[in-house]
């Protein structure tokens, strides 16, 4: 498992090796043992999967606070998504700044989002299905959103403002600034 820090060294792009043959591939897709190996080690406790039909869906910018912060291992089983992570942990050398990747079949690379940061994603195909590990329970009352395409992040969503597809709830989501005090670094 190839495990690479990207320009915010805590956000990681981590590559299982993909066997492929002429029945079609495998893959260890997570491997607490071989990560640990590679200094990644994280205990988790839930599994999530989404699928949006769209192009252009927005999920988005999310995270949980304190008691039930989560570190989210994203990957994606079809389609494709432009994936990024903000880093919101005042006193940061990051504060503000963010990272992304493109997560796809072919690629086969899944992003490690920390606790401590903002997770959305926008699908680039139809029928995208999403699937990610979580490090702390779901729990409604911690949950946070920031709107997605605020200002202040001015982040390079890969499509026309047009064609976003929100939730109500993230459409409704908070500006940037709401975030102050949510982490601390
Ligand atoms: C996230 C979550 C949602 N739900 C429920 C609440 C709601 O009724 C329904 C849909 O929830 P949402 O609209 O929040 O789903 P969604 O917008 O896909 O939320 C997700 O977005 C991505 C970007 C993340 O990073 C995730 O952590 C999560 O916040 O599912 C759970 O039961 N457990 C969960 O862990």
């Amino acid at each position: 498992m190839k495990v690479e820090a990207l320009a915010i060294p805590e956000v990681k792009l981590i590559t299982p090796p993909k066997f492929s043959d002429s029945r079609g591939f495998f893959s260890e897709t997570w491997s607490a043992s071989k990560l640990k190996a590679q200094g990644f080690d994280e205990h988790f406790v839930q599994d999530n999967q989404s699928f949006s039909a769209q192009k252009g869906t927005i999920r988005g910018l999310h995270c949980q606070v304190a008691p039930h912060v989560q570190g989210k291992l994203v990957r994606v089983i079809k389609g494709a998504i432009w994936d990024v992570a903000v880093d919101i942990r005042q006193g940061s050398p990051t504060y503000g700044k963010w990272v992304a990747a493109e997560l796809s079949t072919e690629k086969w690379a899944q992003l490690w989002v920390p606790g401590g940061f903002l997770h959305g994603f926008c699908t680039l195909l139809p029928d995208t299905e999403v699937i990610y590990k979580v490090t702390g329970d779901y729990a409604k009352d911690c949950e946070r959103a920031v709107r997605w395409n605020d200002p202040t992040l001015a982040l390079p969503w890969p499509i026309a403002p047009d064609e976003a597809l929100l939730s109500e709830k993230d459409q409704a989501a908070p500006p940037f600034n709401a975030t102050d005090h949510w982490f601390t670094y």
